[in-house]
C-alpha cells in the first residue's frame, strides 16, 4: 500500500482543489441519498395514516404528553412501593421497572421536544392536507434526487481530471526514467518497460480514480444511512452490525489474495507483452521459417497462464461482492428479527438487554429497516471496488520500484569541461563483463592517437562492439579505465562526452519520420540545406532521387521499414556527418551497402575522418583502407596491431578474418608470404 500512497500523495498535492472539491460532492451525494431514504419515515408515519404534517404533530404531542403523564404516574407508584417494600427481592423488580419506565419516559420526551423544536417550521411551511404533504415529501424525493445527480457528476468529473492528470504524471515519470536508467547493467526488458508505461500506470490511475470516487462517496453514502438509523435507534444499529467484524476478517483475508495474485497477473502480463512485440518486430522471421503455429502455441500458453490468473482474480473479487452482500443481509436480518420482536410486543429489552428507551412505532422500524437497506447498495458497490483498489496496489509496487531505480552511470558533482582536453582516446587494463564471472574484456590496453583511423577487426563476439560502449559510457569497466585526452571519461558529463561523437551502429535505428528529420536528429538546430548537404556525402540523395516520390519528405516506416537496409545505413551514416563529430565510430556501419556504392562512401567517408579520431568496426576488407592502423581484437584483448601489409606476416588471426572476407587476395597472400 505505501507504493499507492505515494501516488495518492502526488495526486492530493498537485491536484488538491480537484480532490477537495470531488470530495464536498461525495459528501454531499452521501447526505442526499441518506436523506432520501429518510423520507420513508413521513411517508410512513404521516401520510399512510392519512395526515397532514399539522394533525401529525398535534397528534403526536397529544400522544407525548399522554405517555409521559403515563409514566410518571408509574413511577410515583414504584417510588411508594419502594418506600413500602423491604424484601429486597421485590425491590430489584421495582428498580428495574422503574428503570426501564423512566428511559421510556426520556425517550418521550425527547420526541415531544423535538416535535415542539419542529413546530414552528411545520407552522409555517408545511402544507394543509395529507395529499399536499404528499407531494410535498415527493417534489423533495425529485430534488433531492436530481441534486444528488449534478453532486455525483461534479463529483465524477473532478476525480477523473486529478486522476488523468495523475496518469499523465506518472506515465512521463516513467519514460523519463526509462531513459534515464536502461544504461549500464540494469536488466529491464522491454516488455517490462511496455507494461510498466501502460498497463501498470493505467491501473494505478484507476484505483487512485475509484478511492478518491467510489471509495469516498459508497461509504458516505454508507455512513449517512447509518447515522439515520443510529438517531432512530442506536442500540439495535450495533446489534445489526455484530456481524461485521468477521465479514472485515473475511475481507482482509481476500485483499491479500487478490493483491498477490495482481501482482502475478502483472509479470505474466509482462511477459506477453515482450513476446508479442518480439514476433512482432521479428514477423518476416517467422513468416521465412513457417513457425506460425510453433508461435501460436507459444502464445497460447502464456495467455492461458494469464486467463487462469485473471480467473482467479475475479474469483476472489466475487467472493468480496459476496462478503460485502451477505454483511448487508445479515444486518438487515438480524435488526427485522430483533426490530420485529420490539415492535410486535411492544416492547424494549430482548434478554434483559435494553434496544430502545421506548416501544418502536412502525414509522420508525421502517425507516430503521429502509436506512439499513440503504446500506447494501454502497456495500455491495465497494465490493466490486475492492478488486481494482488492490489491482492499483500490486500495479504501484511493480512501477513506484522502477521510479526509485538509480541511473547506474552517474555524472560526476564537479565535471571536467570536455573541450579543455584532447581527443586520445586511451583504454587503460580494462576488464568487464556483461554477465559475472564471463569477462568479455580481459586487461584490454589500447591508445587511439587524436586524428587518428584505426579500424577494429577481430571474430564475432570478441568484444569490438563492447569496446565502443564502454567508450560511450552506455556501461563502465568493472576495472581499469577509459581516458579521452588523458582523463577518465567518468570526469566529464555523459552529454558532453556524446556530443563529441558520432556512433553509427550495427543495427540502424531509424524512427518513423521523414528522411529529413531523421538525418536531422543528430542536431536539431541544422538547417534542411546543411542536412542535404550531409546526406548527398552519405550518397542518401541518390535513391532519394530515383526511388522516393516525396523525396525528403519520404517517412521511413516504423524501424525504417520502408528503405532497404542499405539505404538505412546511408541516412545513419548521414546523420552522423551532420553530427561533425570530433570522434567518429563507425560499427559495421557500411555492411550492406553496395560495393559501388561502398566506393563512393568511402570517398566521402575519407574526407569526413580527415582531421578526426575514427573508429571503424569492420567485417570488409575494403574498409580497412581507410584507417591508418588496424587492430585484431580476439577473446576480449587486443591480439596484433599494425598495417594491412604487417598484420598478414603477424598476425594468424587477421590471415583468417581476411582471407575469408577476401578470396580474391589469397593469391595475394600466399604471394606476400613466399616472397618474404
Ligand atoms: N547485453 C549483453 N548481455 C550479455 N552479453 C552480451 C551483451 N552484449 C554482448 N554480449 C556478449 O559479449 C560478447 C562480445 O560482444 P560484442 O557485441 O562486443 O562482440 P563483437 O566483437 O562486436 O561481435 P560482432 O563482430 O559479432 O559484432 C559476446 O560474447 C556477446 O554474447
Amino acid at each position: 500500500m505505501k507504493y499507492l500512497l505515494l501516488a495518492i500523495r502526488h495526486c492530493v498535492s498537485r491536484y488538491r482543489w480537484s480532490i477537495v472539491g470531488s470530495v464536498i460532492c461525495s459528501l454531499m451525494v452521501g447526505v442526499l441519498w441518506g436523506a432520501n431514504i429518510g423520507a420513508v419515515y413521513p411517508f410512513a408515519e404521516i401520510i399512510f395514516d392519512g395526515q397532514s404534517m399539522h394533525q401529525w404533530a398535534e397528534r403526536e404531542t397529544v400522544n407525548c404528553q399522554e405517555q409521559i403523564a403515563l409514566l410518571r404516574k408509574n413511577i410515583d407508584g414504584y417510588d411508594e412501593q419502594l418506600v413500602q417494600t423491604k424484601d429486597p427481592v421485590k425491590r430489584a423488580e421495582i428498580n428495574r421497572l422503574l428503570r426501564r419506565d423512566d428511559s421510556a419516559m426520556n425517550g418521550w420526551e425527547d420526541k415531544l421536544a423535538n416535535i415542539e423544536k419542529s413546530q414552528p417550521w411545520i407552522d409555517a411551511y408545511a402544507p394543509d392536507s395529507p395529499f399536499s404533504t404528499l407531494l410535498l415529501i415527493v417534489s423533495f424525493l425529485m430534488v433531492g434526487t436530481l441534486a444528488k445527480g449534478v453532486f455525483l457528476s461534479m463529483s465524477m468529473m473532478l476525480v477523473a481530471r486529478a486522476t488523468q492528470l495523475t496518469t499523465l504524471d506518472l506515465k512521463h515519470q516513467v519514460f523519463v526514467k526509462l531513459l534515464d536508467i536502461r544504461l549500464g547493467k540494469t536488466n529491464i526488458s522491454t516488455g517490462d518497460s511496455t507494461t510498466r508505461m501502460n498497463g501498470d500506470v493505467g491501473s494505478i490511475g484507476a484505483a487512485i480514480e475509484i478511492l478518491f470516487g467510489k471509495s469516498i462517496r459508497e461509504p458516505v453514502k454508507m455512513f449517512a444511512c447509518l447515522a439515520g438509523a443510529a438517531y432512530i435507534n442506536w442500540r439495535l444499529l450495533i446489534l445489526s452490525l455484530l456481524i461485521a467484524p468477521i465479514a472485515a476478517f473475511v475481507l482482509y483475508k481476500l485483499a491479500r489474495t487478490i493483491k498477490n495474485l495482481s501482482k502475478s497477473s502483472i509479470k505474466i502480463q509482462a511477459r506477453i507483452t515482450g513476446f508479442f512485440l518480439q514476433i512482432m518486430s521479428g514477423y518476416y522471421v517467422v513468416k521465412a521459417y513457417g513457425t506460425e503455429d510453433y508461435e501460436r502455441k507459444r502464445f497460447e500458453a502464456k495467455s492461458r497462464e494469464a486467463y487462469w490468473e485473471h480467473v482467479k482474480i475475479q474469483f476472489f473479487n466475487s467472493m468480496v461482492r459476496v462478503n460485502n452482500e451477505v454483511l448487508g443481509l445479515g444486518m438487515v436480518c438480524l435488526s427485522m428479527v430483533a426490530g420485529g420482536y420490539l415492535v410486535l410486543n411492544q416492547e424494549t429489552h430482548i434478554f434483559g438487554i435494553p434496544l430502545a428507551d421506548k416501544p418502536m412505532e412502525l414509522g420508525s422500524i421502517l425507516a430503521f429497516y429502509a436506512f439499513l437497506i440503504g446500506c447494501t447498495d454502497p456495500l455491495r458497490k465497494l465490493g466490486d471496488v475492492f478488486g481494482s483498489i488492490q489491482t492499483g496496489i500490486a500495479a504501484a509496487e511493480m512501477v513506484y520500484p522502477l521510479l526509485q531505480l538509480e541511473n547506474p552511470i552517474k555524472d560526476p558533482e564537479n565535471p571536467v569541461p570536455i573541450n579543455s582536453v584532447g581527443r586520445e582516446i586511451k583504454f587503460n587494463e580494462v576488464q568487464f563483463c556483461y554477465v559475472p564471472k564471463t569477462p568479455v574484456l580481459k586487461n584490454l590496453d589500447l591508445t587511439i592517437q587524436q586524428g587518428e583511423t584505426v579500424a577494429i577487426v577481430g571474430p564475432n563476439g570478441c568484444g569490438k562492439s563492447t569496446l565502443i560502449n564502454l567508450l560511450m559510457r552506455f556501461y563502465e569497466p568493472d576495472l581499469g579505465t577509459v581516458e579521452l585526452g588523458g582523463t577518465d571519461i567518468r570526469q566529464f558529463l555523459q552529454h558532453d562526452l556524446r556530443s563529441q561523437i558520432a556512433l553509427v551502429t550495427q543495427s540502424t535505428v531509424l524512427f518513423n519520420e521523414s528522411i529529413l528529420e531523421n538525418i536531422r536528429y543528430s542536431r536539431m538546430d541544422a538547417t534542411d540545406e546543411e542536412v542535404m548537404k550531409a546526406a548527398k556525402l552519405a550518397y542518401v540523395d541518390q535513391f532519394i532521387e530515383s526511388h522516393m516520390s516525396d523525396g525528403y519528405d519520404t517517412l521511413c516506416g516504423t524501424d525504417g521499414s520502408s528503405l532497404s537496409g542499405g539505404q538505412r545505413q546511408r541516412i545513419s551514416i548521414a546523420r552522423a556527418l551532420l553530427r561533425d563529430p570530433d570522434i567518429i565510430i563507425m560499427d559495421e556501419a557500411t555492411s550492406q551497402i553496395d560495393l559501388d556504392s561502398e566506393r563512393l562512401i568511402h570517398e566521402s567517408l575519407k574526407n569526413c575522418i580527415a582531421g578526426r579520431t575514427a573508429i571503424l568496426i569492420t567485417h570488409r576488407a575494403s574498409t580497412l583502407q581507410l584507417a591508418d592502423r588496424i587492430i585484431v581484437m580476439n577473446h576480449g584483448q587486443i591480439e596484433a596491431t599494425g598495417t594491412h601489409e604487417e598484420l598478414i606476416q603477424t598476425s594468424s588471426t587477421y590471415c583468417r578474418l581476411y582471407v575469408e572476407d577476401e578470396p580474391e587476395s589469397v593469391d595475394q597472400t600466399t604471394k606476400k608470404r613466399s616472397a618474404a
